[in-house]
């Protein structure tokens, strides 16, 4: 198994390097994220598939030529630059992310307006649950953080209240209470129409995050 700590690396990369990462490989995800719906709509003809597919294995062939094993994982830097950018659903790099800009408001709700294309479709027409629920996850455990209790996801409850759209879509979320190692989120999305799916979360530190947090406490 993974050791999740391990996965949480300090890269000491300079704030330029990472800016001149994310302009590189953050349009790389755009683009592969755009073939995605391409794949599900095209109506090319055989010999326009068979090119296209020639084109992507070229590319294929230059982007897997240099790669890192593994995971992204967590990197960081001494300035406290943290990149998650092989999250799935909000990472920079990962074209499977919708990807989510979530901003904190100064009263700690955090928010984010954000696109589903056709590849996300659960009900004909309609929003798969299971995204609705990755992105809920991300929101609400984005909450827990913002309000001073990082957590993995310990339960995540989801009411379903009407089928969510497909396309522009909002979701916020807000730390209730905190109780020790857990916090306790709600939060939702909606579509043009109001309120889709409403959620409760959960989120427990685990216990090295309360080991550190303890340490770093002592030292100040
Ligand atoms: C890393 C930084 C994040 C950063 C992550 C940022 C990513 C953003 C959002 C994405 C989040 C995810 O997808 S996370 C991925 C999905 N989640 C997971 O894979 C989590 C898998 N589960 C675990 O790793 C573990 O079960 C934990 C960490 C959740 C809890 O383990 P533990 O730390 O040993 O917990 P334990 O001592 O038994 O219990 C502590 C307290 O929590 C309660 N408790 C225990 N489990 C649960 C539970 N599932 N639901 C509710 N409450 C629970 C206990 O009753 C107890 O309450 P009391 O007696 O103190 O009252």
């Amino acid at each position: 198994m993974t050791d999740v700590v391990s996965l949480y690396v300090n890269d000491g990369l300079p704030e330029e390097e990472i800016a001149r990462q994310a302009a590189l490989y953050g349009p790389l995800a755009e683009d592969i994220r755009a073939l995605i719906p391409l794949g599900i709509s095209s109506r090319a003809d055989d010999d326009e598939i068979r090119r296209a597919r020639e084109h992507l294995a070229a590319a294929t062939e230059i982007l897997e030529r240099r790669r890192d094993s593994g995971p992204f994982g967590t990197r960081f830097n001494d300035a406290g630059h943290f990149r998650t950018w092989g999250n799935a659903a909000a990472g920079l790099r990962n074209a499977v992310a919708p990807p989510l800009e979530v901003h904190t408001d100064p009263d700690g709700r955090v928010w984010t307006d954000f696109h589903l294309h056709i590849g996300y479709e659960g009900p004909a027409g309609h929003t798969h649950g299971g995204v609705s629920a990755l992105v809920l996850d991300q929101v609400l455990g984005d909450a827990a953080r913002v309000g001073g209790s990082p957590g993995m996801t310990g339960t995540l409850t989801l009411r379903y209240r009407k089928p969510t759209p497909l396309g522009d879509l909002h979701a916020e979320a807000k730390l209730d209470r905190i109780e020790g190692r857990k916090a306790f989120v709600t939060g939702h999305i909606a579509g043009p129409d109001g309120i889709c799916v409403e959620a409760e979360g959960i989120f427990i530190a685990p216990q090295w995050i309360a080991d550190a947090r303890a340490k770093f406490e002592a030292q100040d």
